[in-house]
Order: C-alpha cells, then structure tokens, then sequence
C-alpha cells in the first residue's frame, strides 16, 4: 500500500485489470489531473474517494475511453484505451459494464427493453423468446421483482432505477463493473441493500469492480481497497485501516470525521 509506484506490474506479479500511469486531465486551463497513477486489482472492489470536483467521474471516463487525456497511459483489461480503433473500442467495451450516476436508462424504453439494448447490439441475432429470457434473468440477478421488466423509469423508485441500471450493466456478462455513486440519493436502508448486491454478485460472479462513492458505510462494507484523489492525482491507495495510518489532512478529516467514525462503529 502506501502511495503509488510507477510499474504497471504489481507486488504478485499480476498484471492489474486497469492500470494508469502519469494521467494528465485539463479542460482550457483548468488542470484536473496531473501524474496520476492508479492500479486497480483483479476481483477487487476499489473505492475511489475524493472531494467533490476532484475529477472522480473524469478519472472514470478517462478510463472507459469517454474522455481522452492530455497525456497518459492507460489499460484496461490487458488493452490499451488510447488512441484505439473504433472497433477495437467496441470490443473493450462489451467486457466492462457502467452504472452511471442516474442510472442513464432510456425512458422511453421498458427495464427489460433497456437490459436488451446491449444485447441487440452485440448480438443480433439473438432474438425473442431467448432476449427475453437474457433480460428477465438479469433483472432476477439484481433482486428486482419480475414484475419489474415491463415497467418504465419513471414507474419505478430511485432504488429500483439503480438496480434496473445495474440489470443492464450486466447484460453482456462483464469482467469488470464501473460504478459511479451508486449509492446517492438512496435511503440508508435501500443504500445498505444496494451494498450487499455488489459484494454478493461481486463473489459469484468474480467482478473486478471500480466504484466512486462519497459514502462512507459502502467504503466500509464492500471496499477491499480505497484511492483517495487529491492534488490532482491518487494521493494514497490502501485499506481504510491502512490509511487511516497517513497523516493527510484530507484524509484524516474524511475517515476520522464524525461520520467517518459513525461508519466505522457500524
Ligand atoms: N467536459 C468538461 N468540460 C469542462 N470541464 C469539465 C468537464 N467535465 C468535468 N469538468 C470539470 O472537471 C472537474 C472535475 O469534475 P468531476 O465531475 O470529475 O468531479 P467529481 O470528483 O466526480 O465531483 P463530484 O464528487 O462532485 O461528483 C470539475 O471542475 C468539472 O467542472
């Protein structure tokens, strides 16, 4: 643990599933990102923390090739993200899903007909009763009710949206989950279900997961690490417990806060 080296192979010798090294972000004159370097494991669940404006999302769209960097390195599932062929691109993409921070679904389209979209569009000649038979099993997979499948998005709860959302994430069976604040906006109750979702599906289906998040209980229950973004780069990377032990004071106010340490009783 501790802050960041420079080599994209790690202490095990494994070649991490995403792998970036001296990211530059900057839009006009405005510097997001400078130097920044993140590793994020095989079947890990990697919370990625920061202040608000920290460039979290631009980090995740930079890494799922929505925003090309000033300069930088970056792999993603043994394939370098930049300057790649559309269809190069194409087939990186059908490996990872995305939940977005609004679920992004289509509302003009029912949860099972979002949960095809992707189907159909990699496969097309997939077609009814077995597209159905995909997305109903999918939307099972995220503890939404059968019922769920016809319904529209706005017929549905902000949790039921996030699960609809992650139905969809999982369409094409990925290796590799990108969830950005899945948990904002949910009850505590709902966020807590939401939690146990990821870690259950993270284990049977052995995800490799990266997860913005500003909340504290999720770092605390389904993180296995967390890279805190400050300064415009991945300031520490490490178990909560393991920084806890820096003496940052981003950090510090952060986990030590008073919510930090009401996560931590709980
Ligand atoms: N396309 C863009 N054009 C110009 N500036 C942008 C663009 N996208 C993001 N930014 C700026 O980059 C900075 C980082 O944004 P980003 O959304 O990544 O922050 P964040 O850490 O995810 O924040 P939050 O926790 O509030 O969601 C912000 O100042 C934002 O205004």
């Amino acid at each position: 643990m501790g802050l960041m080296g420079t080599s994209p192979i790690l202490d095990n010798g494994e070649t991490p599933i995403i792998s970036v090294r001296g990211l530059k972000n900057s839009f006009g004159d405005q510097v997001i990102h400078e130097g920044l370097d993140l590793d994020v494991r095989r079947g890990e669940i990697l919370g990625v923390v920061g202040g608000s404006g920290t460039g979290k999302s631009v980090l995740m769209r930079s890494v799922i090739g929505l925003q090309k960097p000033t300069t930088g390195e970056i792999d993603v599932l043994g394939e370098n993200m930049i300057d790649r062929t559309e269809d190069e691109a194409k087939n990186i993409r059908r490996r990872w899903g995305i939940l977005f921070q609004n679920g992004a679904l289509f509302s003009t389209l029912t949860v099972a007909e979002n949960v095809e979209v992707p189907i159909r569009e990699y496969f097309p000649f997939i077609r009814p009763p077995l597209l159905d038979e995909i997305a109903s099993y999918k939307i099972a997979m995220t503890g939404l009710p059968t019922n769920a499948g016809p319904k529209y998005p706005s017929e549905l709860s902000g949790g039921m949206i996030k699960r609809a959302g992650l139905a969809r994430a999982l369409a094409l069976d990925p290796e590799l989950l990108f969830l950005d604040e899945p948990t904002a906006g949910l009850d505590p109750i709902a966020a807590q279900g939401f939690d146990e979702l990821i870690l259950g599906l993270k284990e049977r289906l052995g995800l490799t997961v990266f997860l913005i998040t500003h909340d504290l209980d999720t770092l605390y229950a389904i993180c296995d690490r967390v890279a805190v973004i400050a300064d415009q780069k991945v300031i520490a990377v490490g178990t909560i417990e393991e920084l806890l032990a820096l003496d940052h004071p981003w950090i510090q106010e952060y986990f030590n806060g008073p919510r930090g340490r009401a996560a931590k009783a709980a």
